[in-house]
């Protein structure tokens, strides 16, 4: 049975469906030197944001398949290298979308109206209204840096509030802005033009230390920031500094750059900062949304089907990939084909969508050929998440083609393989029933089903070489499932393709190599 280890707080919902397939070790908030110590016996892994799946995790987990995130942020997990390793990386990408949205909001208003200090006030017996005189949000501009899933719905949110609404986001059209009532600028007039900023971006090389002393120079006074998406983001001394100073008038976070948050100089400020224990995505809807979707998705991976929502498999998602699943089949038997065909060193792969798959995502095809064509050199080393990767290191290019004129069947795809040995390729289509048909070699028309056990030749058109292949497989006690010729013109080059019910014997090839009209043979095993 399946081993998943549960290393961070995860609701129950989520262990039951793991359970269906796996025995589940439950040991929320394990230090590193343990995790790093069992990972070795786990087929998965489990997180939240608490787990940091760092490489040395990542390569101590020699069984690891699929990491699972509970909940959006990836960061605390190094994907690249979970990627080079072939492990799939799955998260929540919706799951707490609402939970963080409305404690954005929350913290907005808390900000505004100095709750939480109110609160401790009256807590200590006091009666102190002067001292808590807020500020309203209806009409003041509300900057939003990241209008993806939770900057959307605060943006939502926030429009009901009355508020005018600024976005910062080079990934979103004009219209998507639009549709929100966002008006889009750049972050300089963000920065300058906001009452309350607030932050949706994921953590990133670009979005470290956005929010740094030049940015909140750039602020006014009564600007207000809110950070609920990643530590790192706002120079959190920078922006002690600004509060302190009054270049700003106050901060509410709930992530930093350190968590827990260690000793911090955005301690005691005062009303003006409001730091809560990274509770975005602390509500129950959320927690059994996120364990839910990442617990079915690590069952489903070990039980050998898909992930929907894996952040290291480029272009595949899940209604993608319901639909492509025969042509992914299809596109791994021809690269494994083509591959064993060309043999010696590869250096280039084409591939072509013809007819109606010209239509389709090329993405996922080239992953899948790809993967048929590493397979004979890495076996299960290779899977869909690595298998780009492990092409670019071995220096194969990529060549991606389609065209949509429609010959002998609909839809076709054709992978030509270049490298040390010379140029071979293959072409194949799905039949009715899904069943896969190569239906060209080297340009030749064939029409055979692919089997276990498979013979090509290259040769001259000529009376009598089937016969002789046939008696000379039959001398070494192999039996012929099917034989076909393809051929352009009669006595011309042409090729022969045998399904065998046997793995040919050690030296039959250079005996039928030896055979006159033989150019060249080929066994490929699939
Ligand atoms: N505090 C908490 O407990 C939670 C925090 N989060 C965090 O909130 C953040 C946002 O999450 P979602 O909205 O679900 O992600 P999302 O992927 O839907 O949206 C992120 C947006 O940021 C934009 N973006 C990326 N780089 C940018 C840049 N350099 N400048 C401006 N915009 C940029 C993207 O175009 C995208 O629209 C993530 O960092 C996530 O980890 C999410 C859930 C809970
Ligand atoms: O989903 C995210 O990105 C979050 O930050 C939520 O973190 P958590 O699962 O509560 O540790």
């Amino acid at each position: 049975m399946a081993k998943v280890l549960v290393s961070d707080p995860i609701d129950q919902a989520g262990i039951d469906i793991l359970s269906q397939v796996a025995q589940v070790d439950y040991k929320p908030k394990l230090p590193l030197d343990e995790l790093v110590a069992i990972i070795p016996s786990y087929d998965a892994l489990m997180v939240r944001s608490g787990t940091k799946v760092t490489a040395e995790v990542i390569e101590a987990g020699t069984e690891l398949k699929i990491i699972g995130r509970a909940g959006v942020g990836v960061d605390n997990i190094d994907v690249p290298i979970a990627t080079r390793r072939g492990i799939v990386v799955v998260n929540s990408p919706e799951g707490n979308t609402i939970a963080a949205a409305e404690h954005t909001i929350a913290m907005m208003l808390s900000l505004s109206r100095m709750i939480p200090d109110a609160n401790q006030s009256v807590q200590a017996e006091q009666w102190d209204r002067k001292r808590f005189v807020g500020a309203e949000v209806y009409k003041k501009n509300l900057g939003i840096v990241g209008l993806g899933k939770i900057g959307s719905h605060v943006a939502a949110i926030a429009r009901a509030m009355g508020m005018r609404l600024l976005a910062y986001d080079p990934f979103i059209s004009l219209e998507r802005a639009d549709q929100l009532g966002c008006r889009l600028v750049d972050l300089d007039l963000l920065f300058s033009e906001s009452d309350y900023i607030t932050l949706h971006v994921p953590k990133t090389p670009e979005t470290e230390n956005l929010i740094d002393a030049d940015a909140l120079a750039k602020m006014k006074p009564t600007t207000r920031i809110v950070n609920c998406s990643r530590g790192g983001i706002i120079n959190e001394d920078a922006l002690a500094a600004a509060v302190t100073a009054g270049t700003i008038a106050g901060a509410a976070l709930d992530v930093y750059a350190t968590e827990p948050l260690g000793a911090s100089k955005l301690r005691g400020l005062g009303p003006n900062v409001i730091l809560t224990p990274h509770l975005g995505a602390s509500t129950a809807e959320a927690q059994v949304n996120v364990a839910t979707d990442v617990a079915e998705q690590i069952r489903d991976v070990l039980l050998g089907l898909p992930a929907r929502s894996a952040v290291n498999i480029p272009g595949l998602n899940p209604s993608v990939l319901e639909q492509m699943r025969p042509f992914l089949q299809l596109a791994e038997t021809l690269g494994n084909l083509v591959g064993q065909l060309a043999g010696g060193r590869i250096d280039q792969l084409t591939v072509r969508l013809q007819g109606e798959l010209a239509s389709s995502q090329s993405q996922p095809l080239v992953v899948a050929s790809l993967k048929g064509l590493l397979s004979q050199a890495l076996r299960e080393r290779v899977n869909y998440v690595n298998a780009s990767i492990e092409a670019k290191e071995r220096g194969i290019r990529v060549i991606e083609t389609k065209d949509a004129s429609v010959h002998d069947y609909s839809g076709s795809l054709s992978l030509e393989a270049h490298g040390s040995l010379g140029a071979h390729s293959v072409t194949g289509v799905l039949l009715g029933d899904n069943e896969i048909r190569v239906t060209s070699v080297n340009g030749f028309p064939v029409n055979v089903p692919p089997s276990n056990y498979m013979l090509f030749t290259l040769h001259r058109d000529m009376p009598g070489i089937i016969g002789k292949i046939g008696s000379l497989l039959g001398s070494f006690n192999v039996n012929i499932a099917s034989m076909q010729v393809g051929r352009k013109i009669v006595r011309g080059e042409a090729v022969m393709v045998l399904s065998l019910d046997d793995p040919l014997p050690d030296g039959v090839l250079s005996e039928i190599t030896k055979v006159e009209g033989i150019r060249d043979a080929y066994t490929v095993k699939l």
